[in-house]
């Protein structure tokens, strides 16, 4: 970054009226925030948007203040070389608040504008704090939640909440026991006197939902189990499945640096855990302080040098705000040069000489000239041990299971010659030469959609079928991993599964267009249209949803 830059930030997506300084010269963050604090219930997009516009200006003019005092040349010449604000996500009437005022800034200092992508900025912060090369990041605000890994210019979502964001899933949970807005610190600080009960747990590949955790929580309460203990087992339940995808994450991409965003980031047992799991596999993990994790203009700042540095500005009839943006729509301008992440090396790497792989799950051992590997899900340290307990359990058993059920419906799988599902552990057939990841090609993924669409007719479904879980031995293709796989016959649960691969993709191939293409058509050519036609309302859907 050049080391002069000044920028002025201004945020003000939903609750935080914000404005920051960032000097890239000393690295120094000077922020100015001013909360909306709802009188009751969650947050109403009208009152927010009535506090931006008393409380933007305030805290802009302490900001330029402190530009003001801070800045060496002549009285006449703008302390900042740019203005940079959130275009979005966000709630409609607080962007349009922002956005008019950075615009009358720029014009009025004559520096240029700089739109920034909100939720980049919460992954930004972390990247620029820790001083990580190519982390994967997970977002956990507010009303989003999603992990993203940058490839070939953009960040590519890898996985995301299919429903609301985590921290609003916990504001409504203490809405209905009749606390302030917002929830997250409360629910934090009750879970300490907390005991375990059980809640679903639901992941989905990388992807995740809250709202059968929420209506099982109300229940409870409803139900007279104590608080405190409904409240401890949504922080184990919910940051252990963040935590699950974010394993998975780093385990497919092949990353070992993680960095955390947002302001459910400023949850201590959410970050133990995180710092636990990556402890555990020998990964990096970076948690920014407080004041970066929630709302703040002082990451907006930030992003916006890079951005400035990189020529990334906006005309003035080019800065409408855009309360869906999402970060995979954002050309990452301000990383052109940078190294990316080792996954997907391409067509027919080496294949197997390894003894023993660590997936996201478990410890495989692998013995090729035996013809043998032997799996065991290994306990993981972050998960509460009864949760973990079930989990492991439960999973083995129906791995077992699926994957002999899966051969019977014609589709390649390891034959299972042991399962233990006390101790976890699986002892299968050796199949494939190397996995998918390392030998992308559409033949084999037109193979995938065959398949996928044979279990669907059978009614279940793989539950995680990424490009590691397809091992690859010429043309053959052979699905592995089946402990997320379920009886289901929901259409929409089908077309998911097909969502979770073409969310792999999109992670581990540089060119993932003919791939996804080739997916669907072999998934066309054994399955039900109908899932085809989900497919594309599941991924046209929107997710920013600010209740
Ligand atoms: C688009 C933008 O407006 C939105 N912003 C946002 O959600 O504010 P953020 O500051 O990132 O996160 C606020 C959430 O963070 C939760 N939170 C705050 N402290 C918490 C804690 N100690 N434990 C758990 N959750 C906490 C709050 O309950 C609230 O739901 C977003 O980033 O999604
Ligand atoms: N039957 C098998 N034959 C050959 N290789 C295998 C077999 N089972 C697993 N492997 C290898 O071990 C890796 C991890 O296995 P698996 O996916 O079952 O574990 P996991 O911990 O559940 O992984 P993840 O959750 O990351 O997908 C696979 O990507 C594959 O390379
Ligand atoms: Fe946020």
């Amino acid at each position: 970054m050049s080391s002069d830059t000044r920028i002025l930030g201004i945020e003000g997506t939903a609750w935080a009226a914000s404005a920051a300084v960032f000097d890239a010269g000393s690295d120094d963050v000077f922020i100015e925030s001013d909360a909306y604090q709802p009188d009751s219930g969650g947050i109403h997009p009208r009152e927010a948007s009535e506090h931006m516009h008393d409380a933007v200006p305030r805290v802009v003019e302490r900001a330029l203040d402190h530009a003001r005092e801070t800045h060496d040349g002549p009285a006449t010449e703008s302390p900042v070389d740019a203005v940079a604000f959130s275009r979005g996500p966000g709630l409609g009437p607080c962007l349009r608040v922002v956005g008019t005022a950075a615009r009358a800034l720029s014009q009025a200092l004559d520096v240029p504008l700089v739109g920034v992508n909100h939720m980049v900025a919460h992954l930004e912060i972390g990247r620029h704090t820790a001083d990580f090369e190519s982390p994967v990041c997970l977002n956990a605000s507010g009303a989003n939640a999603h992990l993203l890994a940058y490839r070939n210019g953009r960040y590519r979502v890898l996985g995301e909440t299919m429903d609301t964001g985590v921290g609003n899933a916990i504001d409504k949970f203490t809405r209905h026991v009749g606390w302030s807005h917002p929830g997250g610190p409360k629910v934090e600080a009750a879970a300490e006197d907390g005991r375990y009960v059980d809640l679903p747990y639901v992941v989905k590949g990388m992807d995740f939902s809250f709202s059968g955790i929420m209506s099982a929580a109300k229940q409870r309460y409803d139900d007279d189990v104590p608080v405190d203990d409904i409240c401890y087992s949504l922080q184990e339940t919910i940051f252990g499945m963040l935590t699950e995808v974010s394993e998975r994450a780093l385990s497919l991409t092949g990353s070992d640096e993680l960095v955390l965003g947002g302001g459910v980031g400023q949850n201590a047992r959410l970050r133990e855990m995180l710092q636990e799991m990556c402890d555990q596999r020998g990964a990096a993990f970076h948690a920014p302080e407080p004041r970066f994790l929630r709302d703040n203009a002082g990451m907006i700042a930030v992003l916006g040098a890079k951005m400035y540095d990189a020529g990334d500005t906006l005309a003035l009839e080019d800065s409408r705000v855009d309360p869906d943006f999402r970060p995979d729509q954002v050309p990452v301008t301000w990383r052109r040069d940078e190294p990316e992440l080792a996954a997907g090396r391409g067509a027919d790497a080496a294949g197997d000489e390894r003894t023993q792989v660590r997936g996201a799950e478990a410890l495989v051992d692998v013995a090729p000239d035996a013809g043998l590997v032997t799996k065991r899900r290994e306990p993981k340290r972050y998960r509460h041990p009864d949760l973990d307990e079930r989990l492991r359990r439960e999973r083995t058993t129906l791995e077992a299971r699926l994957t002999s059920l899966a051969r019977r419906e014609g589709v390649p799988t390891p034959v299972l010659s042991d399962v233990d599902s006390r101790d976890a552990r699986l002892e299968l057939e050796y199949v494939g030469e190397r996995d998918l990841r390392d030998a992308l090609a559409p033949d084999r993924v037109r193979d995938v959609g065959r398949h996928l669409a044979r279990l669907h007719q059978a009614g279940f479904v793989h539950g995680d079928p990424t490009t590691r879980n397809v091992r690859v031995d010429g043309d053959r293709t052979y699905l592995i991993d089946f402990g997320l796989g379920y009886h289901t016959d929901h259409v929409e649960d089908y077309a998911m599964d097909l969502h979770v691969f073409d969310q792999s993709l999109v992670g581990t191939a540089d060119e993932p267009a003919p791939l996804r293409e080739a997916v669907r058509e072999g998934y066309r050519a054994v399955g039900d249209e109908r899932v085809l036609e989900r497919l594309r309302e599941v991924e046209g859907r929107g997710r920013y949803q600010s209740q």
